[in-house]
């Protein structure tokens, strides 16, 4: 008879999760993954979330063009990568997460996660280095909506991948490695399915009732 676990496998395991005191800090607190296409809605409904339950909203999104703003090497080749609408290096994206998560950790009662994970392999990574999701947030708007307000956006963002061509290929890796990260959560019974076609408002009152039902 063998045993079970090999000594070498608990210590690998330790080693890529937390530190204890890390893991102490984020005790309780709430992790949001809010996921949905491109021009869903994710940004706009987790600001009106920060708004009235005072929660952190990290957009991953947000912290790559950060990055890419401050001209570091790094950041240049991200934005090539964003440019074509493509998924930047898992680990990158989770460096940065963890930094800011942990930054915050013992002042905040939550945190939304906006626009990850993008690919399974990215909420796998993020459960074994940070923590589990305790909800997800799915933004569901249909291709024509998506496209429709993003390409309404692009008229000010300033966004290098507000535009139709890109648009495209960012709806292609939407459908392709992003939906199923819902299929993956959906057998731990915490999806959370928004109708996002309506009015920001109307969005809004049906996050409302699911993360009421929270406490
Ligand atoms: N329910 C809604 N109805 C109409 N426009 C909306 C909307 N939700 C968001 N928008 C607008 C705001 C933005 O200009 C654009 C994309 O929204 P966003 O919050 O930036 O999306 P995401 O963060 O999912 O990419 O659409
Ligand atoms: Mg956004």
């Amino acid at each position: 008879m063998g045993h079970c676990f090999s000594h070498d496998s608990i210590k690998t395991n330790e080693e890529q999760g937390l530190p204890k005191a890390d893991a102490e800090k984020l005790k309780g607190v709430k992790i949001i993954f809010v996921v949905g296409g491109p021009g869903s809605g994710k940004g706009t409904q987790c600001e009106k979330i920060v708004e009235k339950y005072g929660f952190t909203h990290l957009s991953s999104g947000d912290l790559l063009r950060e990055e890419v703003r401050s001209g570091s090497e790094r950041g240049k080749t991200l934005s090539e990568i964003m440019e074509k609408g493509e998924l930047v290096p898992l680990d990158t994206v989770l460096d940065m997460l963890k930094e800011a998560i942990l930054a915050k950790a013992e002042t905040s009662k939550g945190f939304l996660i906006d626009g990850y994970p993008r690919e399974v392999a990215q909420g796998e990574a993020f459960e074994k280095k940070i923590g589990s999701p305790t909800l997800l947030l799915y933004i569901d708007a249909g291709s024509e909506t998506m496209v429709e307000r993003l390409l309404k956006r692009g008229e000010t963002s300033g966004r290098v991948d507000d535009n139709e061509e890109t648009i495209k290929s960012r709806l292609k890796t939407y459908y392709s490695a992003t939906e199923p990260v819902i299929k993956f959560y959906e057998g731990r019974g915490i999806v959370r399915r928004i109708n996002a076609e309506g009015s920001v408002e109307s969005v809004f009152e049906e996050v409302c009732t699911h993360l009421d039902a929270l406490n």
